[in-house]
């Protein structure tokens, strides 16, 4: 046997697929020698020698379960009197099994986990149980990362309403884990997050989801709040929440599924499920939106305003048709073409965190999240240290200190088809790339896109450009694309002012008369656009993580890495190093 570069937990021949191999338990790996026998020597004087051919490694982090081979089952007929049949189903399970099992993660295509069963054969029972129960020993390590006991949500009522179906398919995968579920349908909409207000969250391990978008924000919401209320944190403007204690997990089953396609790839369900039995943890941004200076809710996703909030509000009323709706509602707001006034202020990000169109792309184990995490901790320890935050204000866009550099500020004002904010890249499967392919997952920031008016033709090129890779949706002289901390829209027409509605009245007339007259004008300090033949003045609405916010003063703050969700982030299969092989020392492939 090879001299081991890690410690030697446990070491034996087995065999596996019928031909022997030196296998050997490592704190991190079981690391599979296959083995070949040859016949040396002349005349009578043969001598078997054995070589190792093949040396194969399997990561512990992704054995998803081990346990004695589990035998066939036969069944009996037996005839009855009444001429019927009765089944006996026997278990040939052996007394002294001396088959194993180790369920591990095999990688398909597009991002997709599957699960893999290798069977080990061991000379005696003694071995078998040695080897069962020490793999258990080192998945299952006190401390370890994996959850034990969840509270799942299944909410019956999102995307084509087969959550619950979903949810059976991916269960038998948890029971194999060993993970137990407190499984709760929801019954309307808040259900999720008002539950986890009282829910006694010490007897569980992390919070599971089954649905969409829409449903991860509620018990992100839930979760948040929770943390805010245990800890005295009142959620008064630009505070700084408390981190939720448990994880969160998605199992995909609703119409876009952004959260899971942004942290996994894919919005496969066994792939996620695979994910949280594992307990992979990834930081993500949450956002803390304000009406007025008063906290509505945390996002993670988009929240945008002007296109994506018409198409929301449109596509609430024709939930009927499924997920269907968004393209049928995209379609009717884009030959509507309409464009929202006011003045979008934002707090730019330092240039350390690059730009939305650098080509950087947030994989698992992103360095820019893994330094703005550590930067974000330390920050979050100053602060605890303040008495309170300085204040800011939102008529002047200014802070009361002047500590966190009010110059910073831009102001851009104009007329916009769209406002977006994208806090993760906003992966779907129409646009596998995202909203903003290259904003990152925890890096506390967020991607401000602005789209001004422009011609019906304009966005559709722009619109076209989104889900094709490689493309660069950007690159058009009406969008400008910043990387912010914090931003905030006032629209022209203040509802809430007074006089709001009248100027808004008034604005309306001028524009139809601008329009008779063919041209208009536009002021932008962040650069200045042509102007438009249309501009309804009436504002739009907020699409906030697939919620409608009917309120157009919005101010946004992102909170860097705020919760864990189980989620590996997305990999790079052409950056995959081969396993380090902790027998032989060098990279292996995986079994
Ligand atoms: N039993 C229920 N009846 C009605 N609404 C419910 C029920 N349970 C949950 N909800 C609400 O359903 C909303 C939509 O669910 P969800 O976001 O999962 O689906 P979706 O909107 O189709 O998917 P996506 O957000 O990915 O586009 C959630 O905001 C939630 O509040």
């Amino acid at each position: 046997m090879a001299a081991s570069c890690e410690k030697i937990l446990h070491q034996s021949v087995l065999e596996l697929d019928n031909k022997q191999a030196n296998v050997t338990l490592t704190p991190k790996y079981i690391a599979v020698e296959h083995i070949a026998k040859h016949k040396q020597g002349e005349g009578g004087m043969l001598d078997v020698k054995m070589t190792t051919i093949q040396c194969q490694v399997i990561p512990l982090e992704e054995v998803i379960a081990v346990q004695p081979h589990t035998a066939n089952i036969a069944k009996d007929k037996f005839k009855m009197r009444n001429g019927g049949a009765l089944y006996q189903a026997v278990e040939l399970q052996p007394m002294h099994p001396t088959l194993f099992d180790v369920y591990i993660i095999k990688r398909a295509p597009k991002h997709r986990w599957r699960q893999k069963m290798l069977t080990f054969a061991c000379k005696d029972h003694v071995t078998c149980s040695q080897w069962v129960e020490k793999i258990r020993d080192e998945i299952f390590a006190p401390g370890g990362k994996r959850p034990r006991q969840l509270l799942v949500f299944v909410n019956p009522f999102g995307g084509k309403k087969k959550a619950p179906k979903v949810f059976e398919k991916v269960r038998p995968t948890f029971d194999l884990a060993g993970v137990t579920m407190n499984v709760i349908e929801t019954e309307r909409q808040y259900h999720a997050r008002d539950i986890l207000q009282t829910y006694d969250l010490s007897t569980v391990d992390g919070v599971m989801c089954v649905g969409g978008d829409g449903t991860f924000s509620e018990v992100l919401n839930g979760l948040l709040n929770r943390s805010n209320k245990d800890e005295g944190i009142a959620q008064t403007f630009r505070h700084q929440p408390a981190r939720p204690p448990l994880r969160i997990g998605v199992i995909p089953a609703g119409s876009t599924d952004s959260v899971v396609c942004s942290t996994i790839g894919t919005n496969d369900p066994l792939t996620s499920a695979l994910q949280i039995i594992i307990g992979d943890s990834v930081g993500v941004d949450v956002n803390a939106l304000y009406k007025q200076e008063q906290f509505v809710k945390y996002s993670v996703t988009m929240t945008s305003y002007g296109y994506y909030g018409d198409l929301l509000a449109d596509s609430e009323r024709l939930r009927w048709m499924g997920p269907k709706r968004y393209n049928w509602s995209g379609f009717k707001k884009i030959v509507m073409n309409k464009a929202y006034e006011g003045e979008v202020s934002f707090l730019p990000a330092e240039k350390s965190n690059g730009h939305p169109r650098d080509g950087t792309t947030c994989y698992t184990g992103c360095v820019v999240c893994q330094r703005a995490g550590k930067e974000a901790e330390l920050a979050n320890k100053a602060l605890s240290k303040c008495a309170s935050a300085p204040a800011f204000d939102l008529g002047s866009g200014e802070y009361s200190d002047g500590s966190l550099n009010p110059d910073g500020w831009r102001t851009v004002s104009g007329k916009f088809v769209a406002i977006n904010s994208v806090t993760v890249s906003c992966r779907c499967p129409l646009t596998p790339e995202g909203m903003s392919p290259y904003s990152h997952l925890g890096d506390g920031c967020m991607d401000l896109i602005l789209v001004s008016d422009c011609s019906r033709v304009d966005y559709l090129r722009h619109m076209a450009r989104i889900p094709r890779q490689g493309a660069d949706q950007f690159d058009f002289n009406f969008i400008q694309v910043y990387r912010v901390r914090e931003f905030q829209f006032r629209p022209a027409f203040d509802p809430e002012e007074e006089g709001g509605e009248e100027e808004g009245q008034a604005a309306e007339e001028e524009d139809l008369r601008s329009r008779s007259d063919g041209a208009a004008s536009l002021s932008s300090t962040g650069g200045s656009q042509k102007s438009l033949k249309h501009s309804p003045s009436q504002n739009s609405v907020w699409n906030c993580d697939g919620e409608v916010i009917d309120h157009p003063k919005l101010h946004l703050q992102v909170h860097c890495q705020q919760v864990q969700l189980f989620a590996r982030g997305v990999e790079n299969h052409n950056m995959q190093e081969p396993e380090k092989c902790p027998v032989c020392c060098n990279p292996c492939s995986r079994c």
